[in-house]
């Protein structure tokens, strides 16, 4: 370890100490140590907001300074600039954040990534070697890889949809580290959408349009996270159109990842809509009960984890809806684990889970009803929020809404927007109608009470 970091590790022990939780999490843990170069003339802050920024320079600057004097025995300026190595979108699950413990201090340094990731705002740990592919997603990695392989000539725009926490921001993350690593010299950038449009505003207020396209219009890959975001945002959408056609006229590749099926984004200009379709549109579904257990091992492997498959197959089995809750249970059973000294078994998972299954079991979520009804019917999950009207979908969408009403607290409202943006009446109509068939059609009577009995377990 450099002198700098043995220094900023003990620097964030003396805090953890001295601050109380809350502000120890406010100012300190958000600060990510720049290594990557001259970083023990000159060491680099790197702070997630001009709020941190600006409390860390006035408040912490000049103890960190008179510390480093005391270590070093000479005079070390430190510098502090805005946020460029995680955003709030790969920070979210950033499960090494966890101050508990010693080895995790030392996590909060940055790795000494290459500069350039850094400016793509890359996290290099969403690589196609850590992505589990399987029915639920083999279509999407397939367009995925031929893309990396040939960006801006293979399919352009790559458009990506599918529900929350499926791996859609690790799918177009290792189409960047993957370009990334074939050429340090190409110009990548990963945004989150919303992180977009504050860039438009952020344009607005300095009059810096000029500067804004000069950096987004001269990319040689763009990565836009969650477009829905851009949903009635003219500007927004204006910018994005313009950046959009120089970067695909110039072959430059366009990626897009979306909750939704372009023609189904609210509020999004036709333009744009038939623009997004222009090269390939691919879903990613919910992963099945095999794919879910791989999931888990792979996690544990690349943490050095020996998770047996009784373990994973038990998680699995009740952790439904996406991979994020799926990442989330083995955490909790990590931790578990760590903090009662217990190796991981089957016993030590059923306790360390108890409480979030009785939770689960008592709020059943929507992902899990339009997952388990589409299975069932046998359609796709994306259907459940698309909006075709033939019997086959419009039946069994009908079905999960119905469940939805009764076995979630959810209002109408929410209901309806959990499918597809759908009106409150649309909810209210599907209600009366299937409750209506449950007692004149014994079929859809008998669908329904399968479907109540596999969603109660
Ligand atoms: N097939 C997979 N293999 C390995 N890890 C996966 C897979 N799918 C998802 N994950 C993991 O699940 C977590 C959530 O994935 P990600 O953030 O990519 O989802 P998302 O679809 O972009 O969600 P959102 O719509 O909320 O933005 C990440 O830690 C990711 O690594």
């Amino acid at each position: 370890m450099q002198a700098i970091e043995t220094f900023w590790y003990s620097c964030l022990k003396h805090f953890k100490k001295e601050l109380n939780a809350q502000q120890f999490n406010t100012w300190i843990k958000p600060l990510q140590l720049d290594i990557s170069e001259n970083c023990n003339d000159q060491p680099v802050l790197i702070a997630p907001n001009r709020f941190v920024l600006q409390w860390v320079k006035d408040n912490f600057i000049p103890h960190i300074e008179v510390m480093a004097q005391q270590h070093f025995s000479k005079k070390i300026h430190f510098q502090l600039i805005l946020g460029n190595t995680f955003d709030a979108k790969s920070s979210k699950d950033e499960s090494l954040h966890n101050i508990n413990n010693n080895s995790s201090v030392q996590s909060l340094i940055t790795k000494p990534v290459p500069k350039k990731r850094n400016a793509s705002h890359l996290n290099p740990n969403f690589t196609f070697d850590s992505f589990v592919t399987g029915k639920a997603n083999q279509l999407a990695r397939a367009g995925a890889i031929q893309v990396a392989e040939r960006p801006g000539i293979a399919y352009n725009p790559l458009f990506i949809y599918g529900g929350v926490g499926l791996g859609k921001t690790h799918l177009i993350q290792a189409i960047g580290n993957y370009v990334f690593e074939n050429d340090h010299e190409a110009k990548i950038r990963y945004v989150h959408a919303e992180k977009y449009v504050s860039d438009v505003v952020s344009a607005y207020q300095h009059k810096s349009f000029d500067k804004f396209k000069l950096y987004y219009h001269s990319l040689d890959v763009l990565l836009v996270d969650d477009v829905q975001f851009f949903g009635g945002k003219n500007r927004t959408q204006e910018e994005f159109f313009y950046a959009f056609n120089t970067l695909v006229e110039a072959h430059k590749q366009v990626i897009i990842t979306c909750d939704s099926y372009p023609k189904e984004i609210s509020g999004l200009e036709e333009r744009l809509v038939s623009r997004f379709g222009w090269g390939l549109t691919v879903a990613v579904e919910p992963p099945e009960l095999e794919m879910r257990v791989a999931i888990l091992l792979k996690k544990a492997l690349i943490e050095k984890i020996a998770l047996d498959e009784n373990v994973a197959f038990f998680v699995a089995k009740h952790i439904r809806s996406n991979v994020r809750e799926l990442e989330g249970a083995l955490k909790r059973i990590l931790a578990y684990s760590r903090f009662t000294g217990h190796p991981l078994s089957l016993e030590l998972a059923k306790e360390a889970l108890k409480d979030l299954l009785a939770v689960q079991n008592r709020q059943i979520s929507i992902e899990n009803i339009q997952k388990t009804v589409a299975d069932y019917y046998k359609i796709k999950v994306a259907e459940m929020y698309s909006k075709k009207r033939t019997r086959i979908v419009a039946r069994p969408r009908q079905v999960a809404m119905t469940i939805a009403k009764e076995l979630t607290p959810l209002s109408l409202p929410d209901i309806g927007e959990a499918f597809g943006g759908r009106d409150h009446t649309t909810v209210l109509h599907a209600h009366r109608k299937i409750t209506e068939l449950r007692s004149s059609d014994p079929i859809v009577s008998r669908d329904y009470n399968a479907l109540l009995h596999i969603l109660r377990g």
